[in-house]
């Protein structure tokens, strides 16, 4: 990594402080409630720098003289977008109608740098003023929940804005450029596009912009030609369909996408990849992830297809290690453009503004114990800080797809009848068709699904206004999945949310990573009485490397696969009775689609 130069340092240190000044001074109704999001900006241990450029303080001289601040002040309210950067007033209502009037500490700082561009670059050991708005690739680590989506959307809304009021007032009845998409956005599952496709939506209401999350068997733009793909209005629905010559084509100019999505689309007949020449804006949310092993390839690929020279590259997560930092730099490398590293709070921590509860519960059996300790609703409600029930709505991850079915099969019932029963606990992953998964998303968005139970699926970027919890009902495979699935409560600084991690004699060598985590946070933020007492830190080994990759890889290996990583408390005996009860019923036609699915389940469990 490049090293932090003292002024940058210092640049930064004004920047957070006129942020965190201008916060206290003029607090939104919905940030004053919300203070630790300030805190973390207090405490700031950043970096502001362009990693390209060598910095060599004693010998700098400036190409001119240097009347201004290396980079540009930071945004204090929304209403200086217009006057400032010149967005439309449109697009400013569009932004004021969410009913933030402050931009949290992540937009206040990115927005200025990609609205305008830093004020000087260095090159050649000088600083040059750099005309604004020339193009910077940014590398964004920010806590979950802190407002990165709307940072990176409005410099792509107010720049398609801008080119679209150029365009009329050359030629009043032109329409934007529709030869591909204007701006690309990455992210790792389905309904973390439909997400930010839904944010999007928000902002181009009234703009003729348009936004469309990227499905199976789309293709991009007018590089041939084809019928219009229907844009997509509705939040979570998902498009099927076969990727064929004749399948519709999408028009819009801002495409949210899987990167298999997009490398699918992008695809020839031949296997060749097609240019994308007319993208300004490439956006790589939870860009760690996208470019972890799981999807670098497809990622990369993407990325490479991005051919214009005035492509703008920014890439943003709530953790990234320094090995992925150095991947993203590279593959920054062919495009023209300084590229700036910003850090806000605590870089890889988990959130200080939730409770964080490690829960020993010995044995398989213990944690299933445990959580049903924590479903009963005449249980002490864990905000009371007495033990151990979770008000709903809350997730609960596991480790595998097999075992979220089965603790899904385990639980369906516990929900008593009066109170919905088993309609308000719904397993949620990835071998379950779109539309399933869509619905089981907009039910538990509209309040009618109380829990879900899922994979890593759903760590990511998902933003659930109301979520009270998140219980780890398998130990996350790595330190950044806890801080990831945690910050799926607590989001924008709400306070009251509670993550709860239960595990068992074999999690032992995993957890200290975990603790870590949550004491580094929380040390920070100033709290005495810290979630891991200094007795449970010393209790906890210290996993070597080749075990912390071993379960980044694999998850803890007795739950990987067999009979050992299923959850019951029933016995095989009555699982089998279970099943062939319910095939009885199946077969006389009184089950329904969604039954039958639920059924299949059970077979799975009952086969292993
Ligand atoms: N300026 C603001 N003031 C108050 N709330 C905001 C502001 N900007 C965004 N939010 C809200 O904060 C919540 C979290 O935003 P967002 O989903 O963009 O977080 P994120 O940083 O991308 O999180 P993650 O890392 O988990 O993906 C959303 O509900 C969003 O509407």
């Amino acid at each position: 990594m490049h090293p932090c130069t003292d002024q940058s340092i210092l640049e930064l240190h004004e920047i957070i402080s006129t942020v965190a000044h201008s916060f206290t001074a003029t607090l939104s109704t919905n940030l004053l409630q919300h203070p630790p999001l300030i805190d973390e900006t207090h405490q700031c241990h950043g970096s502001l720098q362009a990693p390209n450029a060598v910095h060599e303080p004693e010998q700098e001289s400036f190409g001119e003289e240097k009347d201004d601040s290396l980079y540009p002040s930071p945004l204090r309210a929304f209403k200086e977008l217009s006057a400032h950067y010149g967005i439309s007033a449109k697009l400013v209502k569009n932004i004021l109608n969410y009913g933030y009037q402050m931009p949290t500490p992540v937009q206040s700082t990115t927005l200025p740098l990609l609205l305008e561009g830093p004020a000087y670059r260095h090159h050649g050991k000088k600083w040059h003023r750099h005309s604004p708005g020339t193009g910077s690739h940014l590398i964004t680590i920010a806590p979950t929940g802190s407002g990165k989506t709307l940072a990176f959307l409005i410099p792509i809304f107010s720049s398609l804005y801008q080119e679209r009021y150029v365009q009329l007032k050359e030629n009043p009845s032109s329409t934007l450029k529709e030869d591909g998409p204007y701006a690309v956005v990455l992210a790792p599952t389905k309904e973390l596009a439909y997400q930010i496709a839904n944010e999007g939506r928000k902002l181009a209401l009234n703009t003729g912009i348009r936004i469309s999350v990227m499905t199976k068997g789309m293709r991009i733009g007018s590089t041939r030609d084809g019928e219009e793909a229907e844009s997509e209005d509705n939040d979570e629905e998902t498009g099927a369909g076969k990727c064929n010559p004749n399948a519709p084509v999408v028009k819009s100019h801002v495409l949210v996408s899987t990167p298999m999505a997009m490398l699918n689309a992008l695809r020839e007949e031949d296997g060749s990849v097609i240019d994308l020449k007319s993208t300004r804006f490439l956006v790589l949310d939870e860009a760690d992830i996208l470019l972890d092993p799981l999807f670098r390839e497809q990622t990369i690929a993407v990325c490479k297809a991005h051919t214009s020279p005035s492509l703008r590259v920014s890439l943003w997560s709530a953790t990234m290690s320094s090995s992925i930092q150095e991947l993203a730099e590279s593959l920054l490398t062919p495009h023209p453009g300084p590229t700036f590293r910003i850090i806000i709070g605590l870089q890889d921590s988990a959130l200080p503004t939730i409770s964080h509860k490690l829960t020993y519960c010995a044995t398989e059996q213990g944690k299933l114990l445990a959580l049903r300790q924590l479903l009963a609703p005449t249980a002490p409600s864990s905000r009371s800080n007495a033990t151990q029930s979770l008000r709903p709505p809350f997730l609960i991850f596991t480790q595998t797809i097999a075992r979220a079915k089965a603790l899904h099969a385990e639980l369906r019932y516990d929900i008593p009848a009066a109170a919905g029963g088993s309609s308000r606990i719904a397993a949620l992953h990835s071998e379950l068709p779109d539309r399933m998964r869509s619905r089981i998303m907009a039910d538990f968005r509209r309040g009618e699904i109380w829990v879900i139970i899922t994979t890593d699926l759903m760590a990511r970027g998902l933003d659930f206004a109301g979520l009270n919890g998140v219980v780890n009902y398998d130990v996350p495979n790595s330190a950044a999945t806890y801080v990831h699935r945690a910050g799926r409560t607590g989001r924008a600084g709400r306070e009251g949310g509670v993550a709860v991690t239960l595990f068992t004699e074999a999690d032992v060598p995993y957890v200290r990573s975990i603790a870590n985590v949550i004491r580094t946070s929380e040390k920070a933020e100033g709290k005495e009485v810290l979630s891991v007492p200094d007795w449970l830190m010393e209790c906890l080994p210290a996993p070597s490397k080749q075990a912390k990759k071993d379960l980044k890889l694999h998850g803890v290996k007795e739950r990987r696969s067999g009979k050992e990583a299923m959850i019951s408390t029933k016995s095989s005996y009555d699982r089998r009775a279970r099943v062939k009860k319910m095939e009885m019923r199946g077969a006389k036609g009184r089950v329904g689609k969604s039954r039958a699915l639920e059924d299949k389940d059970d077979q799975g469990e009952a086969a292993d």
